[in-house]
């Protein structure tokens, strides 16, 4: 291809995301997008065949992006080849949303005729603002009954200062106004513009590991071309590799002998050392490689922390790798082996949030059949020590002993909560409860507010998000942002079973709270631990203060004994019973502690 060639193809070129909250559709309409423009036939459709990832599927949630090519003829019978990104929508994911806006120039703003704009509507407008995409919104769902398209137009408009008269109207799920929403594509969103004959700058804005051809890279060339059998280099790693096969997803993957600067694609090249390859890193050529690295992603700092433990200690080798896989495709997991006295060997991991960490704890137990056991997630704080030294503690059983403490101060954020006005009440009592300052309210129409609050990062980690929903019915929606550091009158609290401390039980408390928590976690503790063959006292103790107690009976009982004379399956079942309960149980000392216990330690449930 010459070059006229390669900027006539490029100027047929459109890449675009697709930006939402949670549910408002942003699948259903991908499935549609790939359905009109032939890439699949509706007999080939599953459902939501962008989500491919089984947890995705099950959990109804897009987590990781994915990138497909599609031809769409025009209604000015010009054939435009279309990039479509797919973005995840829960607020853990930001940052995998920012990572394929920047591989885009234009981004469909989907929202929810019934809903209107909520707060990852808004959020996810910032990002794409940010990286200077054109922003096209379509107002989805209006086949439902309870849809107001105008409404949400005018949401749009004062909320997010978009103009909306020009709003497609959309209905993902019945087909409507899916032509209209790629024609407003090649007609709005830019066609990009680097000179394929430049310097190759390449965009890694995803990756994963295949058994057989290494590490695969998705990325956007944003300047020159990228050929078969080249020799590329990633900038920030200085790893060099041949390009053994390149191509494209439609969504099958298809081979090609170059991708052009404006495509999406994906590159292998025999790359079996997983730390050579970054995402946000720029690959360009060997000969003739160019003089800068592309402004690469804001590295998302993990926000939650927690230790994960093989139950079976053999397997702690294999839990770094899998941990190293999984990383590949997930640059915001963090991980650093961390030793516990309860626990043994295992990995201290950083999380983007809850879900994060649930989901990378579930592909860990699924894809690599790990069996694990989760300590209570923690966030990081900032310990000011008397001796003008600040400590960086990712882990309350790290934390120093209270005389060397000047001041403890923990990560804040700034919630955004918007829902309808008849739950102002609930939201705030909630917001109260974990220690909130308000900031201000504003009304977005008649009927919805919007919530401004600061809240310890610490204290909405757990169930802050669930409690919304059901304070709320599910109306309300919630962003966050991190804001920085305040210092608190924190203490560290101390579980002790049978008198001796776990220190993976050890949590980091509110001073005013303390007591109180202490109470409600020895009384669940009883009740998650089993009983054993002698009594087990658990207490609360900060410092060597011992605050709360309760006790475990003793099991009067051989469980067995229950089943004398009984039939020998019943007897069989019970033991099966007990063996599926240890699975997940670890041995501290003489007494066995379930999983469940470390969570329990979170909960703030004192009803
Ligand atoms: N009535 C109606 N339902 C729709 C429409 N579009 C999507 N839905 C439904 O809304 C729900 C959410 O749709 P998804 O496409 O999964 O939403 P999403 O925004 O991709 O959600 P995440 O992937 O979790 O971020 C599903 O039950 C869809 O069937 C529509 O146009 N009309």
């Amino acid at each position: 291809m010459n070059h006229a060639q390669k900027k006539a193809k490029q100027e047929q070129i459109r890449n675009f995301s697709i930006i939402a909250h949670i549910d408002h559709g942003k699948s259903t309409l991908a499935d549609r997008i790939l359905e009109v423009t032939g890439a699949i036939t509706s007999r080939e459709m599953k459902d939501q065949l962008l989500d491919s990832m089984e947890l995705e599927r099950e959990r109804g949630i897009t987590i990781k992006l994915n990138a497909v090519q599609l031809t769409y003829t025009a209604k000015d019978g010009k054939e435009y080849l279309m990039h479509l990104i797919d973005t995840p929508g829960h607020v853990d994911f930001t940052y995998e949303v920012s990572r394929s806006l920047a591989a885009c120039e234009g981004a469909l703003l989907v929202v929810d005729a019934a809903q209107g704009v909520e707060a990852q509507t808004l959020a996810n407008v910032y990002l794409a603002l940010d990286n200077d995409l054109e922003i096209i919104p379509v107002i989805n769902k209006i086949d439902l009954p309870s849809a107001d398209p105008e409404r949400a137009k005018q949401e749009i408009e004062d909320v997010i200062g978009l103009p909306a008269d020009d709003a497609v109207l959309a209905s993902a799920k019945s087909g409507i106004g899916i032509e209209e929403i790629l024609e407003q594509i090649v007609e709005l969103v830019p066609a990009p513009t680097g000179d394929p004959d430049g310097p190759l700058q390449a965009l890694i804005f995803d990756s994963h590991f295949d058994a057989y051809r290494g590490v695969m890279i998705s990325l956007r060339v944003v300047q020159g071309t990228i050929k078969k059998g080249q020799k590329i280099r990633m900038m920030s790693t200085g790893a060099e590799y041949d390009i053994v096969e390149l191509g494209v997803n439609t969504p099958a993957e298809e081979k090609r002998d170059m991708l052009i600067a404006g495509e999406v694609g994906w590159i292998s090249g025999s790359i079996k050392n997983i730390q050579d390859v970054h995402v946000g890193d720029t690959v360009t050529a060997v000969d003739n490689p160019a003089p800068e690295a592309l402004p690469g992603y804001r590295k998302m700092n993990p926000m939650v922390f927690c230790g994960l433990y093989p139950i079976d200690s053999a397997r702690y080798n294999d839990l770094r790798e899998a941990l190293e896989k999984l990383q590949l495709s997930d640059s915001a997991l963090e991980f650093e082996p961390e030793t516990s006295q309860a626990l043994g060997f295992g990995y201290r991991c950083g999380f983007l949030g809850l879900l994060h960490m649930e989901i990378i704890q579930e592909r860990l137990e699924r894809e690599f059949n790990l069996e694990l056991l989760a300590t209570a997630p923690s966030v990081v704080y900032h310990v000011n020590l008397t001796d003008g030294q600040q400590m960086i503690v990712d882990n309350p059983s790290k934390m120093p002993d209270p005389q060397r403490i000047q001041t403890i101060e923990e990560p804040y954020v700034k919630a955004t909560i918007m829902s309808p006005a008849d739950y102002i009440g609930p939201i705030m009592e909630l917001c109260q409860k974990k220690r909130g300052d308000y900031i201000n309210m504003d009304y977005i129409d008649n009927t919805r507010v919007r919530i401004t609050y600061e809240l310890p990062l610490g204290e909405i980690v757990y169930d802050f998000f669930d409690r919304l929903k059901s304070g709320t019915k599910g109306y309300a929606s919630f962003d966050y942002e991190l804001i920085g550091y305040k210092a608190s009158k924190l203490v560290k609290m101390d579980i002790m079973l049978n008198g001796d401390r776990l220190d993976a039980l050890a949590i980091i408390v509110h001073k005013d709270f303390a007591f109180d928590r202490g109470k409600v976690i020895t009384e669940k503790l009883k009740d998650v631990i089993p009983r054993h063959q002698f009594e087990i006292p658990i207490q609360a103790a900060l410092g060597g203060k011992i605050i709360a107690r309760s006790t475990i009976k003793a099991l009067r009982k051989n469980v067995l004994a229950k089943c004398y004379g009984g039939d020998i399956s019943r007897k069989r079942k019970l033991l099966e019973k007990q063996k599926e309960g240890k699975k997940r149980m670890k041995s501290f000392g003489s007494v066995e502690v379930p999983q469940e216990a470390f969570m329990t330690v979170l909960s703030m449930d004192d009803e």
